[in-house]
């Protein structure tokens, strides 16, 4: 067959595509509708309407569903993206999702938002972590995201602190598998790099790679990876670490690609709102508690999680912010903080503790590996 007859066969295809997109689209408002009808007050302002009408778990199953049906000849990966944008475009059409980012654009936290979001989201890029917490605080975003750990680099203090303060809680997480790149001007051999630019957490992910392949060069630290990605084009001797996607959109060339000392090097995400997610029965809880000064009071906490059969996945300490060498702790555990046993430990653990705090009980989430945007 010729080109020109394929693609009329194409062009018939994407208008019986664009017909069941309308279609969807108008099930989708129906729903939101039945939504609506069912809450009656409360779906007026941004964060009402967030919690009323997406349901992240029944977006998750839906792409689940369609990748595991997914045995033709496109892409599975493709088709969870496609459905992405399909879900994300049905949602906006009833309310627009307001969702504040630590920007700027370009960042590994803008493309933990896209995937979850979409691109029909409405972004308020926020220029700093607190920036994020007051959108959400305020309502001028239903939902904010932020990097909260890295697996090479640890926690993501500032994250944890104003989690910890209180306000808003954690309502989803999202880990992704992060690659790093050094990019530079088109012009810029690999042999003269002499500044090597870009946000402490990335160089740091990098440092063994940097030592041995750049041992003359000066590391910048910058205030993103976007911002190190800017300073290359200005310096015919620099070179950022950043995403790959950086490079696309910045005009630079790759010069090294998966640069990063560990190859499986993750970074967690979550996502802020002011109420936290129903249960899923695969769930994790965060929590902050600062242990009475006893001895062997953390040792007490510590058995009244393994009392009731809680698993920890992480336990870290931080300090109060009150007085010296006086310590919060936070911990995220396996499970809801409605189920018996979560709600069983954390009553154990009020009585050998000054405060417990729930910092949100959210779905558990696979790791992904992100190789463009999605
Ligand atoms: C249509 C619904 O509302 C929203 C839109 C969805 C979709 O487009 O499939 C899925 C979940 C919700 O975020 C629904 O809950 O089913």
């Amino acid at each position: 067959m010729s080109i020109e007859a394929l693609r009329a066969q194409i062009d018939a295809t994407d208008e019986r595509i664009l017909e069941l997109l309308n279609e969807r689209a108008t099930l989708a408002v129906a729903i939101g509708h039945a939504k609506r009808a069912a809450h009656a007050p409360g779906a007026d302002n941004k964060q009402g309407a967030e919690k009323l009408l997406r349901d992240p778990e029944r977006e998750r199953a839906v792409l689940d569903r369609l990748a595991a049906l997914a045995k033709g000849q496109f892409p599975q990966q493709a088709v969870r993206a496609v459905f992405r944008e399909i879900m994300s475009g049905c949602l906006s059409l009833e309310q627009p999702l307001h969702v504040a980012f630590l920007g700027p654009e370009g960042t590994f936290t803008q493309m933990a938002a896209r995937y979850l979001f979409g691109l029909s989201a409405q972004y308020r890029e926020a220029a700093t972590i607190e920036g994020v917490f007051d959108a959400v605080r305020t309502g001028d975003a239903a939902l904010g995201v932020v990097a909260i750990e890295n697996s090479t680099e640890g926690s993501v203090t500032l994250t944890a602190d104003l989690l910890i303060e209180g306000n808003v809680v954690v309502r989803e997480e999202l880990v992704l598998l992060i690659e790093h790149a050094l990019l530079a001007r088109d012009s810029v051999p690999f042999s003269s790099v002499q500044r090597v630019y870009s946000h402490p957490q990335a160089l740091a992910q990098c440092r063994g790679w940097l030592t041995k392949n750049l041992p003359g060069a000066q590391l910048v630290q910058t205030a993103s990876t976007t911002a190190a990605a800017r300073q290359a084009l200005l310096d015919t001797a620099g070179a950022a670490v950043a995403s790959p996607l950086a490079a696309e959109l910045h005009g630079l060339q790759i010069l090294r690609e998966r640069i990063q000392d560990r190859t499986e090097n993750a970074t967690r995400f979550v996502v802020l709102g002011k109420e936290d997610a129903p249960r899923t029965g695969r769930d994790r809880t965060s929590l902050a508690f600062s242990v009475k000064d006893q001895r062997g009071a953390l040792r007490r906490v510590l058995s009244a999680f393994e009392d009731e059969g809680v698993n920890l996945s992480r336990l870290e300490s931080r300090p109060s912010q009150q007085k010296p060498w006086d310590y919060v702790f936070l911990v995220d555990l396996e499970g809801h903080r409605t189920d018996e046993t979560v709600q069983r430990a954390l009553e154990n653990l009020r009585s050998s503790c000054d405060m417990v705090k729930v910092l949100g009980s959210y779905a558990r989430r696979d790791p992904i590996r992100l190789t463009s945007i999605p």
